[in-house]
């Protein structure tokens, strides 16, 4: 039996559309009603095929869901669940996709009192946006953690329509799930962004050079700087706590390596770098990652 039959999503960028595609494969039965602010990514949703309705307001794509889904930047969640509060179904079940949990919990628990919340974070992404960049496949044998308040029949709902769009499910409390990411995706991001940034306003590196050098590592950093703007603003401003926890003690050890470069303690170095050698390999043991490069994820 499927988890839910009638299926809302309020945003249709890169998560929300490959959402809309990964259901429309994987329970073509389930009645699917989208809707987002702009006016382009209504049009395109239509063109694509991506639902059975499109709406222009939230509160109308809602208004016979079962569940749910707010896939919007996390700063845009609280005036999205206060524009759909007075049209939910009875029984409704709200969830998200966004990649910060315990201000989209705190944002959503006040704007719907009595409502069956489950948030919750496919965490697979790109650096695209918008329904063009959206596949069927992203969410597969990826994480999609939750972070309902409390568990129950609302959170195991959930958790069975994830586990049918091929994610493995796990739940946590949201602010532990913010520190967990504010070290395995917010900080890497935040230094992809400042390190690009960092070389290209350096006047002896002019941008041509940035471009035209950057086969190896960089290349690496210039597609997870590539991110949207919007959401990583979203992320940084709601996650800032545990951000600035980690980039502490990150600065630390960034200090700690300048250190034994001044003073040449290649012995340092070499434990450093031998130790996070074992952490990658490890990491492609357990068939997490492959030797490959990863500049654009190919689908
Ligand atoms: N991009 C990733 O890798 C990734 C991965 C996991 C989770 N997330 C989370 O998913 C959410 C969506 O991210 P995305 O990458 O799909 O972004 P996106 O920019 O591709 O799409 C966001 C969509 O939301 C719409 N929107 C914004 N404000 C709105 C409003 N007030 N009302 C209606 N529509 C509105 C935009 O028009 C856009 O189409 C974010 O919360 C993000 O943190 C992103
Ligand atoms: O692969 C990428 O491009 C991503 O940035 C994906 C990524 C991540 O950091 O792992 C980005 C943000 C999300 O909330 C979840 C996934």
């Amino acid at each position: 039996m499927l988890p839910f039959a009638r299926v809302a999503i309020i945003g249709m960028g890169l998560i929300g559309s490959s959402l809309a595609r990964a259901i429309r494969e994987t329970m073509p039965t389930v009645r699917l009603t989208v809707s987002d602010g702009d006016p382009a990514v209504r049009a395109r949703v239509v063109a694509l095929d991506l639902a059975d309705d499109v709406t222009e307001n939230a509160g109308a794509a809602v208004v016979d869901a079962e569940l749910v889904v707010l896939a919007v930047p996390v700063g845009a969640m609280a005036a999205i669940a206060a524009e759909i509060a007075g049209e939910l179904a009875p029984g409704a079940i709200v969830s998200d996709v966004g990649s910060v949990k315990a201000r989209v919990l705190a944002d959503l628990g006040a704007a719907l009192p009595g409502v069956e919340i489950v948030p919750g974070h496919p965490v697979a992404g790109t650096e695209k946006s918008g329904p063009d960049a959206g596949f069927a496949s992203l969410f597969q044998d990826r994480w999609c953690i939750l972070t309902p308040a409390v568990a129950g029949p609302a959170s195991d709902r959930v958790a069975a329509f994830w586990t049918r769009l091929g994610a493995r499910v796990e739940l946590m409390d949201a602010a532990h799930h913010d520190r967990v990411l504010a070290v395995t995706s917010h900080l890497p991001h935040l230094i992809a962004y400042s390190i690009v940034g960092t070389a290209s306003d350096l006047e002896s590196v002019t941008r041509s050079e940035v471009i035209k050098y950057s086969a190896g590592g960089f290349r690496d950093f210039t597609r997870i700087a590539a991110s949207d703007p919007v959401m990583w603003r979203d992320v940084f401003l709601n996650n800032k706590d545990a951000v600035l926890e980690t980039l502490g003690r990150f600065t630390e050890d960034l200090v700690a390596l300048q250190r034994a470069i001044r003073w040449g303690e290649g012995d340092t170095l070499e434990a450093l770098f031998t130790r996070t050698r074992a952490i990658r390999r490890s990491i492609i043991d357990e068939g997490q990652d492959t030797e490959e490069p990863d500049f654009g994820r190919k689908h």
